[in-house]
């Protein structure tokens, strides 16, 4: 194992730390640390007087992992995965870990050591509380059962038969503890089993005569609470359910995390609910869990009553958060050994029968031959493209650009519905977003197709930006407009004049704006791997980046290969697809170990 460098040859590149000199200059110039690291670690090292190079080195290096998604830093085996892989002058492991336990910013509680991980203070004291309020929860007595007898006689009926009996125990489970991590990969029943939790909840309340249910459904994007939103309802059609129960559960909305706690201006980390004002609900269902922070965890759950049913929702085998923490995959862990009654995990698929499904399991199980032999056997609804195939790289232009042009024929037909349906049918997902296999690259390259095919000068290229046809992803929140980051859309033309252009974002009913009022917008005829959690298309074409990239991990293959309904192209060598595979995405976090202790 290597450390991951940055590389670069331009001697004036912004990373290099101007004046950075010692330790730090070293890490530096080496591609190990940014200039933002060593600012960031020189300023807070002054502020508390601390001068020794190792101690600062150390903070940087914290810093440093916060920003590779590491909530700690485990400095012995930083060194000596280091040493193996670059001629650094690491200091003497445990010399330099009593400094830091000894320094002026361990004292004053910039950073914290513990059990040999350093951490910055706040993911510390994030990460702390997650384990404190979990440990709490898993405490206190279990939230009371009314009637446990029609409890039991409502899952047998929602839930019925050998069929149901892995998602009837999981009900169960969520119906009648305080906290249950739900788990599952895609198709797995989950969103039936909440919709089966939430009819089974709503009874017991009834028959105790309690005021109606307070439920939140809430998820970390936009896309994924309106997912959420319209899966449960879809699910709740099904004829298990009668109409006592779909009375029972109807008006059920969907809100982001940060529009459920509160979001306030000018804070991305403070919320109007906390533990002096917290949630009014009696039950919240959180779904792709994966995608959650740590510090989104830490806000949710000081927010949580604790008589609160909590039910975390999602698939431990994907990419964690793009923010610091492993949440989902560390409480898992943690609460498997803990508290295994917690972990309800939903392992038989329901909804694929193809390849897709064996290969996502495959992925899981982290079988490459299988894998390979998945993605070779010539199946209808997955397939590899060498990227050295000239004749195979055509044939994907030629499909890519076709979605292009028929999307874009859509957008100037001027029909909402028809040309957003054209873009949803089709993602191609990168891991980088940068480079010659970034999602930037990528959506330049279709958009000159498209001009070429189309003869229509559209696209940055040309200066024509907004363009009838082009798909669009919202890249933040935006409550005033109801827009939520990963809200999905297209441009399409209104009228006669050509530049008259609407923007239509994908919703219940589709949301149409004048482009100028859209603020946070990427242009998606490509997207990265992370930005497609919580979305799914019909078809799916995943470009896996060289065997060197750090990108280049199991978890990100999974997530990707996963986002296809029904059709599934893997663009990469074998040797990439081998390398995904072998590689996990490696984050230091501490929360499994501690929820144990
Ligand atoms: N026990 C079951 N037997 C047969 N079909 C089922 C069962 N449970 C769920 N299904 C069906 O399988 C499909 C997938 O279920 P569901 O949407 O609940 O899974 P999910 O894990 O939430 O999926 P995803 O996370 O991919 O959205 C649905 O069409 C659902 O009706």
């Amino acid at each position: 194992m290597t450390i991951e460098l940055w590389e670069t040859d331009d001697p004036a590149d912004a990373r290099f730390a101007l004046g950075a000199s010692g330790l730090l200059g070293a890490f530096n110039r080496a591609g190990v640390l940014t200039a933002a690291d060593v600012h960031v670690a020189a300023r807070t090292a002054d502020l508390v007087g601390e001068l020794s190079e190792e101690v600062r080195l150390a903070v940087a290096l914290a810093v440093r992992a916060a920003r590779h998604g590491s909530v700690c830093v485990d400095l012995a085996s930083l060194a000596a995965d280091g040493e193996s892989g670059a001629d650094l002058p690491w200091p003497d492991v445990a010399q330099w870990q009593d400094a830091v336990a000894a320094s002026a910013v361990a004292a004053q509680s910039v950073v914290r050591v513990d059990e040999g991980l350093l951490y910055l203070d706040r993911y510390w004291r994030e990460e702390t509380q997650v384990r404190d309020d979990l440990v709490a929860r898993l405490a206190a007595d279990p939230p009371p059962v009314a009637d446990p007898a029609r409890l039991h006689e409502s899952a047998e009926r929602l839930f019925p038969g050998e069929g149901y009996a892995e998602q009837r125990t999981a009900a169960l489970a969520a119906a009648t503890q305080a906290t249950t991590v739900l788990t599952g990969g895609p198709g797995t029943g989950k969103t039936t089993t909440v919709a089966g939790v939430l009819a089974l909840l709503t009874e017991q309340a009834l028959a105790a005569g309690d005021r109606p249910l307070r439920i939140a459904l809430t998820a970390p994007t936009g896309k994924a609470a309106a997912r959420l939103q319209e899966a449960v309802v879809e699910a709740q059609r099904a004829d298990r359910f009668d109409d006592d129960d779909r009375a029972r559960l109807t008006g059920l909305t969907a809100a982001t995390l940060h529009r459920l706690l509160g979001w306030r201006p000018g804070s991305r980390t403070r919320f109007k609910h906390h533990r002096g004002n917290r949630l009014p609900h009696d039950v919240i269902v959180v779904d792709e869990t994966s995608m959650v922070s740590l510090t989104m965890m830490a806000r949710l759950l000081e927010a949580v009553r604790p008589e609160t049913r909590l039910i975390l929702v999602g698939d431990p085998d994907q990419l964690a958060s793009v923010e610091a923490g492993a949440v989902l995959a560390d409480l898992v862990g943690g609460l498997r050994e803990r508290a295994p009654e917690t972990v309800a995990e939903l392992v038989t698929t329901r909804r694929f029968h193809g390849t897709i499904d064996r290969l996502a399991q495959a992925l899981r199980a982290a079988d490459a031959d299988e894998v390979v032999d998945l993605l070779r056997a010539g199946a209808a609804d997955v397939e590899l493209v060498d990227p050295g195939d000239a004749a195979a790289m055509a044939a994907l232009r030629a499909d890519l650009t076709g979605h292009a042009v028929g999307v874009r024929a859509a957008a100037l037909g001027g029909d909402p519905a028809a040309a957003l349906a054209a873009a949803e049918q089709h993602r191609l997902l990168c891991a980088h977003r940068e480079g010659p296999w970034g999602a930037a690259h990528w959506n330049r390259q279709v958009e000159r197709w498209l001009a070429e095919e189309t003869g229509a000068p559209v696209g940055a290229t040309w200066g024509h930006e907004w363009y009838a046809g082009r798909p669009i992803l919202v890249t933040s929140n935006d409550y005033g407009l109801g827009l939520f980051n990963g809200d999905t859309g297209v441009v399409v033309q209104s009228g006669v004049d050509p530049t008259e252009l609407r923007a239509v974002i994908a919703s219940g009913e589709p949301l149409t704006f004048a482009p100028s009022r859209l603020g946070d917008i990427e242009t998606l005829h490509a997207m990265t791997v992370h930005k497609s959690q919580g979305s799914q298309a019909r078809t799916v074409t995943v470009l896996l980046p060289p065997v060197d990239s750090p990108l280049l991990t199991r978890e990100l293959f999974y997530t990707a290969a996963t986002r296809a309904q029904e059709r599934l192209r893997v663009v990469g060598t074998e040797d990439a697809v081998r390398a995904a595979v072998a590689t996990t995405a490696r984050r230091a976090t501490g929360l499994r170990r501690r929820l144990l202790g």
